[in-house]
């Protein structure tokens, strides 16, 4: 079976607020594998290619400062449809119209101070890997896999 990789990032607030070890706990409890993992501090420059298709919305200045404002965690994550599935870990964008059991529905309240991040399509998770991780990533798979998969 092929399973899914994708990018996820806990943005500056995320890290600020001591909510690293949640995120990381809730994608590992989920059965999802964790392929590669970086604090980093990123450039202007790298964050706006990041998030260069927001690049026209009249909130892309402020939303490039919040990413450059601290350090952030860069991740691959792994496992059956974890685009999608990441996405329903990660919550509505809006975290007041995120469903409680979310990590925004639990944790954030401001759109510009949303905690977290997720590729929103298979296609743009292959891009942001690319972006984010040239040097690659670790190939591993948990001893656990037969009991999380059926195959
Ligand atoms: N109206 C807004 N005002 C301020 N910031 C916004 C607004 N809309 C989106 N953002 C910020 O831009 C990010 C990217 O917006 P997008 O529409 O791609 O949402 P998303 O896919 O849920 O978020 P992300 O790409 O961070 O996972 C949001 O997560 C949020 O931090």
């Amino acid at each position: 079976m092929a399973l899914e990789q994708t990018f996820i990032m806990i943005k500056p607030d995320g890290v600020q607020r001591g909510l690293i070890g949640e995120v990381i706990g809730r994608f590992e409890k989920k059965g999802f594998y964790l392929k590669a993992m970086k604090l980093i501090n990123v450039e202007k420059s790298f964050a706006e290619k990041h998030y260069a298709d927001l690049s026209s919305k009249p909130f892309f200045g402020g939303l490039v400062e919040y990413i450059v404002s601290g350090p952030v965690v860069a991740m691959v994550w792994e496992g059956k449809q974890v685009v999608s599935t990441g996405r329903k870990l990660v919550g509505a964008t809006n975290p007041l119209a995120a469903e409680p059991g979310t990590i925004r529905g639990d944790f954030a309240v401001d759109i510009g101070r949303n905690v977290i991040h997720g590729s929103d399509s298979v296609e743009n998770a292959r891009k942001e890997i690319a972006l984010w991780f040239p040097e690659g990533i670790a190939e591993w798979r948990s001893n656990q896999h037969p009991w999380i998969y059926e195959v």
